[in-house]
């Protein structure tokens, strides 16, 4: 679990981050979603004690990242998948890192394995792709079996074959009971590999929401074809319901779902050939959720 208390953080006179809390909870993945500037890595750097919060506090398991006793088995995380030292081999590189935190060659071999990098495990890191570093950053994370991971834009770089073995690999790790926080400002990303959002917003939070909660909040209506939609205007009006005309055969509903909508036309006998609940995608919400948080946007 990862809590954040009432963070606040600024760099000079730049708010980076303003009285943010939210908690993220085991078993999920977690997306940690804002426009450019939002202050997702410097919420990140502050939970793993890279930075000091001016106020508040950032807990992982409960305690702070400083009094961890071994972090590297408590939390993985992957900030710059630039950050290793291009003249070690992965496999070197790995066991630097392990052996400095108590951990064995068989695990560095395990987590090769695991991100697809056993064969190339002998070449200098410095000659990877960004994808391949990527990769390697993962094995880093996941060396010491932590059971929270923070990641930072960890599809940045890579195609789409790596980008659905790394959804799937979030969604595992997060099935197995971790808790796990990915940032990324691509929601369309996200859709697909969280089951939770915290949207962020110039340091504040603009929403912590399941994706289906999202979806729901953003539903646009109730679209119904019918044969007889007059008759079905009148009774879906009678139980409360708003409905506009679209043709002679088609209805917007707005106040009533699906199930109450059935329900009447079946109550009447009244033949339905559609009902479909329209929501905007995840990207238009996200985008309107924003909106007011965007510091540069292209003119339209
Ligand atoms: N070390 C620093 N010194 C000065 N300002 C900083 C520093 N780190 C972050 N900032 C500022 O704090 C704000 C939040 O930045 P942060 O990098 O946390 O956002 P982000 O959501 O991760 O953005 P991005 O998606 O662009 O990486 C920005 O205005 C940024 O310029």
């Amino acid at each position: 679990m990862i809590e954040v208390r009432e963070l606040s953080k600024r760099y000079g006179r730049a708010t980076a981050v303003d009285n943010l809390s939210f908690t993220v909870r085991p078993g999920a993945v977690t997306g940690f979603l804002g426009p450019n500037g939002a202050g997702k890595s410097t919420t990140m750097r502050i939970v793993l004690g890279l930075d000091a919060p001016d106020t508040g506090e950032a807990l992982v398991g409960g305690r702070r990242y400083a009094t961890l006793r071994r972090p590297m088995s408590e939390v993985g995380a992957l900030l710059d998948a630039n950050a290793v030292h291009g003249g070690r081999s992965a496999y070197d590189h790995l066991l630097s890192l392990a052996l400095t935190n108590g951990i064995g060659p068989a695990r560095v071999r395990e987590v090769l394995e695991q991100v697809g990098l056993s064969d190339v495990a002998r070449k200098r890191a410095g000659k990877f792709s960004l994808g391949m570093k990527q990769r390697l950053g993962l094995a880093a994370t996941l060396l010491g079996d932590p059971a929270v991971l923070l990641l930072d834009e960890p599809v940045n770089g890579l195609d789409p074959d790596g980008v659905r073995w790394i959804r799937e690999l979030l969604r595992s790790l997060a099935a197995d009971g971790r808790t796990v926080l990915v940032s990324s400002h691509l929601m369309s990303e996200m859709a697909l590999t969280a089951d939770r959002l915290i949207v962020i917003g110039r340091g504040r939070l603009i929403a912590d929401t399941s994706v289906r909660e999202l979806e729901a909040r953003f539903q646009r209506g109730v679209f119904v074809r019918s044969p007889r939609a007059l008759e079905l205007t009148d009774a879906l009006r009678n139980a409360g319901a708003e409905v506009v005309k679209e043709s002679d055969e088609a209805l917007s509903v707005h106040g009533m779902g699906v199930d109450g909508i059935g329900e009447i036309a079946a109550a009447r006998s009244i033949p339905v050939y559609e009902v479909m609940p329209r929501s905007a995608s995840l990207e238009e919400a996200y985008l309107e959720l924003t909106a007011d948080s965007v510091d540069y946007r292209a003119a339209r």
